[in-house]
């Protein structure tokens, strides 16, 4: 069912002379929905959003939001906003004025800016610190401020790049459940760029798999990771073995696979490294030809049956956990 804020990409395509950084790509992304834009370096991901944003001119194609084509406005009229990754404050703002810097462009008046600021640095709990300068803060509260700063325009699509790139592992995972909460909260679409397949799977409603400047799969975040189309998804979202077979390529999760006797096996291999993960081992081992697969096995069902490295194993696993791959 279409809304009245939904984002519709149509044969959305960049160029930068003989580049071509997304080709014409269509996406409908839903009015409310954590999207993560996910792919490897250069997929052009990046690009699709800041055509969104209005920060990269269109080469072909549409950008609609709520049935109106906002291709061509500029970005303060688009009803989006964005989030840098390198949180781009004004260094010689307040932390308050930094988020008010937007309704000052626009010529409101001081204390309704100064209290519409206020309030979104409550919203990001940040309330505390609005005199300070982006200096004299964290990495993480400046993605605070960043944030504050991008949701006073009130917009119905915000756009973040990498946005948890430069913090640490600790403050990341912090941030990504803060990101969660904001976007419950406010009940707006979140368009959020990614490289990392976690964050992807920890955040997203839908994820969008991007490769080679074209989408190559989309949908929500589970019928994604549980039915990849094609060895390109299955490899770039991890957890999964792409296998060869005579009757073509499939993927099964690496939590699929059973270890079995080698006589009658489906498949039969030798273990090649056995690595202790806490509640888990991976197990890799060489099947036919040239290919390594990892199963991943609960610590009891390793240690129940312990393997050696160069060991004959056979691995299984149920039809229903094979999914056939186009390409
Ligand atoms: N301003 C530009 N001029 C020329 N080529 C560009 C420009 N910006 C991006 N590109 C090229 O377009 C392609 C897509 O880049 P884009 O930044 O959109 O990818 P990305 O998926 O966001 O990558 P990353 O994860 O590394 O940020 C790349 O080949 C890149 O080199």
């Amino acid at each position: 069912m279409r809304s009245e804020l939904d984002l519709e990409l149509v044969s959305l395509t960049k160029r930068y002379g003989q580049t071509v950084a997304v080709d014409a790509i269509t996406h409908l992304f839903h009015a409310g929905t954590y999207a993560c834009l996910l792919g490897p370096s250069g997929c052009g991901k990046s690009s699709t959003l800041r055509m969104i944003a209005g920060h990269e001119s269109v080469t072909d194609g549409n950008i609609l939001l709520g049935g109106r084509d906002i291709s061509y406005l500029p970005p303060a009229k688009r009803g989006t906003a964005m989030m840098f990754q390198n949180y781009a404050l004004f260094p010689h703002l307040t932390v308050l004025d930094n988020v008010a810097f937007s309704l000052r462009m626009k010529g409101v008046d001081a204390p309704t800016r100064r209290a519409r600021a206020a309030e979104m640095l409550e919203l990001v709990e940040m309330t505390g610190l609005s005199d300070r300068l982006p200096a004299q803060l964290s990495g993480g509260q400046q993605q605070r401020v960043a944030l504050a700063r991008a949701l006073i325009t009130d917009p119905q699509v915000l756009l973040l790049d990498e946005p948890l790139s430069a913090l640490d592992p600790f403050l990341r995972v912090r941030m990504r459940g803060e990101l969660k909460r904001l976007q419950r909260e406010l009940g707006i679409t979140f368009i959020h760029v990614t490289h990392g397949q976690d964050e992807a799977l920890a955040l997203a409603d839908e994820i969008v798999v991007m490769n080679d400047a074209r989408i190559e799969q989309s949908g929500p975040t589970r019928d994604v990771f549980d039915a990849p189309k094609t060895a390109f998804v299955a490899q770039f979202l991890g957890s999964h073995n792409v296998i060869a077979l005579p009757e073509g390529k499939i993927a099964v999760r690496s939590d699929e696979l059973r270890l079995t006797a080698p006589d009658g096996a489906r498949l039969q291999g030798r273990v090649t490294g056995v690595e202790y993960q806490g509640t888990h081992v991976a197990l890799r081992a060489m099947i036919g030809g040239e290919q390594e697969v990892t199963a991943l096995l609960t610590d009891k069902d390793f240690f129940g049956q312990p393997k050696d490295l160069g060991e004959a194993v056979g691995l299984d696993w149920d039809r229903k956990a094979a999914h056939a791959l186009s390409a």
